[in-house]
C-alpha cells in the first residue's frame, strides 16, 4: 500500500501522532493509499520551516536564479510526466486525455509562465517637484508577501495547486499547501521534484489532512501565515475569510459557480453543441467554470436539446487507461450522494429528465465506484434548486429564450458570477453580451480557453480578487514605494 507523508522542510515525514486516513479510488472504492493526517504540530512545523526559508538561502537568492529554478521545476515535472499523470488518474479517476492533455501540462506551465511574468513586468516610477526645486524620485519595488497558505481542492488538483504555488514562489514567497484530502498524491510528488532540482528546504511544504478543525483550519488561523489563497466552495471561503480576518491576512478566493451557457440561434450549431457538452460534462461536471444552466434561443431549442442528449448518451465510462473510455466517476461516494440528491430533487420539482438521472450499470468492481450518468433537464422554473444552486456534477438544465434582454436577466439572476460561455456568430452581440453578463470570465465561441496572462477570478459570490499574469503579482507581493529626495 502506498503511503503518503507530509513534506516539511525538504523531507517526507509522518504525522507526529501516527494518525492517517485511507484514500479510496473513485473508480472502485478500493483503498489506494494511506495518507498521514496532519494536525497542529505538522502545521506549526511547516509554517516555521517556510518562515526560516524566507530568511535563508531562498530569501537571499538572486531573482534570476530563483526564476531559473522554477523553469527547472517545470522541466522536471515534464520529465516525470507519466508519474504525475498516473498519480492524478489514481486520485481522481478522470480520463487519461483530460489529465495528460490539460491538467498535468498546465501544472508545468504554471511555473514557467509566472517565472516569466516576474522577469518581465515592470513597476511604476514617478518624478515629483519639491518646494526647494530639487525634486524627488519615487519608484516601487515588489517584495514577497511572506508565507502563503495554499488550500486547494480535488477537482483539478495539480492544476489548481500549482496555479497558486507557481506565482507564489516566482514572487519569492514560501508556501504551506494543504491539498484536498481527496487528492493528496500530486502535491506529494511535487515535493520530490523540488528536492530533485535543488529548491531549498522549507520553500515548498505540504501538510495533508482535513479542513474544518483540522490541518486546513489550523493553517488559515496560523499567526505565521501572511496570506491565504483558496479554491473551493463558497461556504468554505466564508469560513476561511473569518479565520483570516483575525490576523488581518489577505485572501484570494476562487469559489463556486452556477454558470450560464448562452446559445443564440445564429451560432455554429456543431461548435455550440460540442462547446456546451464540454462545459457541462468535462471532468464529470466537476469544474467550477462549468455550465449548469444553459439558455438556448427558441428556434434552436429542440434541435439543441436532442443533439446534447445524443452526445451524453454516447459517453463511454471506464478506467482512465481503458481503450475508448472518455468518462470518469465523481470524486467520492460522498459527492455522489450530493449529486444524486439533486437528481432526485429535480424530479420532485417537476423536471423533464431528457437523459440520465441515475447511476450507470458498471461491470465488476467498477460497480463500487462513484459513477453517475450525465443528466439533462428541461421544464423547470428559475426558482428550482437545481437551477439556482451549484451541484458540481455532470448535469445541466436547458431553457429556451426569446430575446437578448431576456437571456441577460436570466443569466444574471444568480448569486454566483464566475464565468459564462456565449455562442453566436454576431460579433456586435458577442461584445454586448460579454459586457453585460455579471461574471469574471466571459468566453465567446469557446470555453476554458486559457491564456495564463489574463485576469482570472469571479464576481459576486464566486470569489475575491483576480489571479493570472500581473494580477497574481498583486496578490503575491507587497509593493514598496521608495521616495528619494534629489
Ligand atoms: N473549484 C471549485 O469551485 C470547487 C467546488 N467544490 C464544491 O464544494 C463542495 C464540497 O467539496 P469539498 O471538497 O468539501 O470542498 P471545500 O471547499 O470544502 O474543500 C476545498 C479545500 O478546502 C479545505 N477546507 C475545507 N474546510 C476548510 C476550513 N474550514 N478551513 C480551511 N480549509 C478548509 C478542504 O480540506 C480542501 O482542501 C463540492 O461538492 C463542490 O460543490 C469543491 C471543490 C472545488
Ligand atoms: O485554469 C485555471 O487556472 C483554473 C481552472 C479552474 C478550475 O478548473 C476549477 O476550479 O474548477
Amino acid at each position: 500500500m502506498r503511503e503518503i507523508q507530509h513534506f516539511i522542510n525538504g523531507r517526507f515525514v509522518p504525522s507526529a501522532n501516527g494518525q492517517s486516513f485511507d484514500k479510496r479510488s473513485p473508480l472502485d472504492n478500493r483503498v489506494i493509499a494511506k495518507v498521514h493526517e496532519g494536525g497542529q504540530a505538522e502545521v506549526d512545523a511547516a509554517v516555521s520551516a517556510a518562515r526560516a526559508a524566507l530568511h535563508g538561502e531562498w530569501g537571499r537568492m538572486p531573482t534570476e536564479k530563483r526564476l531559473a529554478m522554477l523553469h527547472a521545476v517545470a522541466d522536471e515535472i515534464t520529465r516525470r510526466f507519466d508519474d504525475f499523470v498516473a498519480a492524478e488518474e489514481a486520485d481522481t479517476g478522470q480520463p487519461h486525455h483530460v489529465i495528460a492533455h490539460a491538467f498535468v501540462p498546465r501544472g508545468a506551465a504554471n511555473f514557467k509562465v509566472f517565472a516569466d511574468v516576474v522577469r518581465n513586468v515592470p513597476t511604476e516610477s514617478f518624478q515629483m517637484e519639491t518646494p526647494d526645486g530639487r525634486g524627488a524620485l519615487n519608484y516601487a519595488v515588489r517584495k514577497p508577501k511572506g508565507v502563503i497558505g495554499v488550500i486547494s481542492p480535488w477537482n483539478a488538483p495539480f492544476l489548481l495547486m500549482t496555479w497558486k504555488v507557481g506565482p507564489a514562489l516566482a514572487c519569492g514567497n514560501t508556501v504551506v499547501v494543504k491539498p484536498s484530502e481527496e487528492t493528496p498524491a500530486t502535491a506529494a510528488l511535487l515535493g520530490e521534484v523540488m528536492n530533485a532540482v535543488g529548491v531549498p528546504p522549507g520553500v515548498y511544504n505540504v501538510v495533508h489532512g482535513f479542513g474544518p478543525e483540522a490541518a486546513g483550519e489550523f493553517l488559515t488561523r496560523h499567526d505565521g501565515v501572511d496570506a491565504i489563497t483558496f479554491t473551493g466552495e463558497t461556504r468554505t471561503g466564508a469560513a476561511i475569510m473569518k479565520a483570516a480576518a483575525d490576523g488581518i491576512r489577505d485572501v484570494s478566493f476562487e469559489l463556486g459557480g452556477k454558470n450560464a451557457g448562452i446559445v443564440f440561434a445564429d451560432c455554429d450549431f456543431d461548435d455550440a453543441v460540442e462547446g456546451i457538452f464540454r462545459s457541462s460534462f468535462m471532468n464529470t461536471g466537476q469544474v467550477c467554470l462549468g455550465t449548469e444552466r444553459v439558455y438556448v434561443e427558441r428556434p434552436l431549442f429542440e434541435r439543441f436539446v436532442m443533439a446534447l442528449q445524443a452526445r451524453c448518451e454516447a459517453v463511454r465510462y471506464g478506467r482512465p487507461g481503458d481503450a475508448g473510455a472518455n468518462y470518469g466517476p465523481l470524486i467520492s461516494h460522498e459527492h455522489q450522494r450530493k449529486v444524486l440528491s439533486y437528481y432526485a430533487k429535480a424530479v420532485s420539482e417537476g423536471a423533464t429528465v431528457v437523459t440520465g438521472g441515475g447511476v450507470p450499470d458498471m461491470p465488476g468492481d467498477l460497480a463500487e465506484g462513484a459513477w453517475v450518468q450525465p443528466t439533462i433537464w428541461t421544464g423547470l422554473p428559475e426558482t428550482a434548486a437545481v437551477v439556482r444552486e451549484e451541484i458540481f456534477g455532470p448535469c445541466c438544465h436547458i431553457r429556451p429564450f426569446d430575446s437578448e434582454e431576456e437571456v441577460l436577466v436570466l443569466a444574471n439572476a444568480n448569486r454566483y458570477g464566475l464565468s459564462t460561455t456565449i455562442w453566436t456568430r454576431d460579433l456586435a452581440r458577442a461584445h454586448r453580451v460579454a459586457a453585460a453578463v455579471e461574471v469574471g470570465i466571459a468566453w465567446v465561441n469557446s470555453w476554458f480557453l486559457r491564456d495564463l496572462r489574463t485576469p482570472f477570478g469571479g464576481s459576486k459570490q464566486s470569489g475575491i480578487g483576480r489571479e493570472g499574469g500581473v494580477h497574481s503579482l498583486e496578490f503575491y507581493t507587497e509593493l514598496r514605494n521608495v521616495c528619494i529626495k534629489l
